[in-house]
């Protein structure tokens, strides 16, 4: 166990199966706390308010911005995400891990404003794979899926900034790696 738990950040391009790896995370694991970003997208079926996400409108999000409640957000394909800070200085404060599934621009944010943060790339095994779960999830239209490669190209060419790189063959061991990182196994 480290002193001090670090904020970990987990990225990676859409449909590389970030929320896939926190899920069997949390499934082994239900005490590993992952923040709830408020978001501009429409829910897909199945996500639930305050669950996967606070799904807010345009006017909701800019209040949030300009009254300084996000530590960090960012514009990702057409929408916009960003992490509610209380919650995760308040777990900080207690000593509890804080896991951040959030985009590269995201990530750079949480770097300038928290030195000691780790950040954790996941990385498609191939280009080809990446294509094929972001269009077998079936959960967005063709131009979306094309903007989403689109910033996958970007991300992916970021890789280096991170501090660790798991690539995700195996969800079970990806999830397993992760945890070890956060001092949790
Ligand atoms: N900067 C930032 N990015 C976020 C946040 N929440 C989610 N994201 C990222 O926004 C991108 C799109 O998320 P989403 O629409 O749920 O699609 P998915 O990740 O492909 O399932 C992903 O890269 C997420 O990691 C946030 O609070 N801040
Ligand atoms: N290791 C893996 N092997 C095969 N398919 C995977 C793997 N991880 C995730 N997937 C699939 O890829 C798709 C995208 O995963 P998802 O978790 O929604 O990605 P992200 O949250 O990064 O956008 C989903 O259909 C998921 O079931």
């Amino acid at each position: 166990m480290s002193e001090r738990p670090r904020l970990t950040v987990l990225s990676g391009p859409s449909g590389v199966g970030k929320s896939t790896v926190v899920a069997h995370m949390r499934k082994e694991h239900p005490d590993v706390w992952l923040s709830v970003s408020a978001t501009t997208r429409k829910p897909r079926p199945g996500e639930q308010h305050g669950v996967h996400y606070f799904f807010v409108t345009d006017e909701e999000m800019d209040k949030l911005i300009a009254n300084g409640e996000l530590l960090e957000w960012a514009e990702f394909a057409g929408n916009r995400y960003g992490t509610p800070r209380a919650a995760v200085l308040e777990r900080l404060e207690k000593g509890e891990p804080v896991l951040l599934e959030i985009d590269l621009q995201g990530a750079r944010q949480v770097r300038a404003s928290m030195a000691d943060a780790r950040l954790v790339f996941l990385a498609p095994p191939s280009w080809e794979e990446l294509v094929r779960r972001l269009t077998g999830r079936g959960t967005e239209s063709p131009e979306v899926i094309e903007r989403r490669l689109e910033a996958a190209r970007t991300e992916l060419a970021a890789e280096p900034e991170f501090d660790v790189t798991l690539v995700n063959t195996s969800v079970e061991d990806v999830a397993r790696e992760l945890l070890a990182l956060m001092d949790v196994v």
